[in-house]
């Protein structure tokens, strides 16, 4: 990877092209033939792409990758699971209002970032399936993986399956921690307004001493459930450490297993006090959400499931809970420019800075493109 030299850089502050609005479109004349066609294969107009290549958006994972700094000092291994899963999270925070379509990288082509505290390369690895690979280094952490994307057109929506694993490295530690995104959904593709979502479960496994988080992307049932994501991190005897709330567009906060049991308690206290009828409902729509949608067709183990769907009664509780309980707030995402509805933007700190006011000047290359 090319080493710094002492020009210095300013970042840009959007992409050079304004986006399609997409009340113009008129994508149903490319989308008829392909119902349930894997999208890789079918040509689509220029004017659906942002100018941007897939492997750019790899590069995206890394926009809060200061987390994982944080990850490799801490002594608790929970704390570090924490903090791993609020990367994982976070990483997928730029994917917010972003409904372009990257371009295909050719085969053999390859992308490279450096920032001052990590250095990235990417590379596509196979054509047709596309599979991209990347590797990040820094002294703290390696992050590495390969994704490929399944794309598929399902009438009025878009299904996206980020096949592959990622793996974060703790230097200090000598620990690996690997998970498989969760899929992705664009909604209203053909009218309405376009938006994303990131549904299903995600397990981040500590390969060195069993501890392992399970974050749940919830499905969208109404515009407040959007974007919700509720996990646990557990111990290698499967004791829960800690919960964690949040959005994956917005926070994520994390409180203390015992704050989150004492605040519970305290809840039923008023509950029973309160209503001796509500509860019993509430404990019977407890019942009925075993069968959770987003706990069915995901890539997660069958001797997961269980205890998963175990957990996340109480996990649902959380949505209540959130305002009162005490937590701490592990991950806040930037905030985005007034344009960035209008014109292409992206992720503040990889593709493209925040504001103008923020424009930074640092020393050493900005990026490169180099083709093979
Ligand atoms: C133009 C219309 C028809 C299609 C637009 C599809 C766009 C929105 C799709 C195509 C490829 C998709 C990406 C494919 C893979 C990943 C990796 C995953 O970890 C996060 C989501 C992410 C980054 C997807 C975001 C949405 C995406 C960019």
């Amino acid at each position: 990877m090319t080493t710094s030299n002492n020009e210095s850089f300013i970042q840009r502050t959007c992409l050079p092209s304004e986006m399609l609005q997409w009340n113009d479109r008129n994508i149903m004349s490319v989308l008829k033939n392909c119902l349930g066609k894997e999208l890789s294969k079918v040509t689509m107009p220029v004017t659906l792409n942002e100018p941007l290549s897939f492997l750019q958006r790899v590069c995206e994972y890394m926009e809060y990758a200061e987390i994982l700094n944080k990850a490799n000092k801490e002594e608790d291994p929970a704390d570090r699971m924490k903090l791993v899963a609020t990367f994982a999270v976070s990483a997928l925070a730029s994917n917010w209002e972003r409904v372009g379509k990257p371009f295909n990288p050719l085969l053999g082509e390859t992308y490279e970032l450096q920032r001052n505290d990590f250095k990235i390369l990417c590379e596509q690895v196979s054509h047709h399936p596309p599979i991209s690979a990347f590797h990040a280094e820094s002294s703290n952490y390696k992050f590495y993986g390969s994704i490929n994307p399944k794309i598929k057109f399902m009438g009025k929506s878009i299904n996206i399956q980020p096949k592959g694993m990622v793996t974060v490295e703790l230097t200090r530690w000598n620990e690996a921690y690997s998970w498989s995104n969760v899929n992705c959904c664009v909604h209203n593709v053909v009218v309405g307004k376009l938006w994303i979502e990131q549904l299903g479960t995600m397990e981040i496994k500590n390969h060195s001493n069993g501890y392992r988080a399970i974050l749940d992307f919830k499905e969208a049932s109404s515009s407040q459930e959007a974007n919700k994501v509720f996990g646990i991190v557990e111990n290698d005897e499967k004791k829960v450490r800690y919960r964690l709330f949040g959005k994956w567009n917005e926070f994520l906060k994390c409180a203390s297993e015992e704050d989150y049991q004492l605040c519970m308690q305290q809840k039923h206290v008023n509950e029973s006090m309160s209503s001796h009828d509500r509860n019993s409902k509430k404990l019977f729509s407890k019942l009925n959400s075993f069968k959770m949608p987003s706990f069915l067709g995901v890539n997660i183990q069958d001797d997961l499931v269980g205890t998963s769907e175990l957990k996340s009664l109480s996990l649902n509780e959380d949505a209540d809970i959130s305002s009162d309980i005490k937590s701490a707030l592990l991950w806040k995402c930037k905030e985005r420019p007034a344009y960035s509805s209008k014109i292409f933007w992206c992720s503040g700190q990889i593709n493209c800075s925040p504001t103008e006011k923020e424009k930074i000047k640092w020393k050493g290359p900005y990026f490169h493109i180099i083709c093979r």
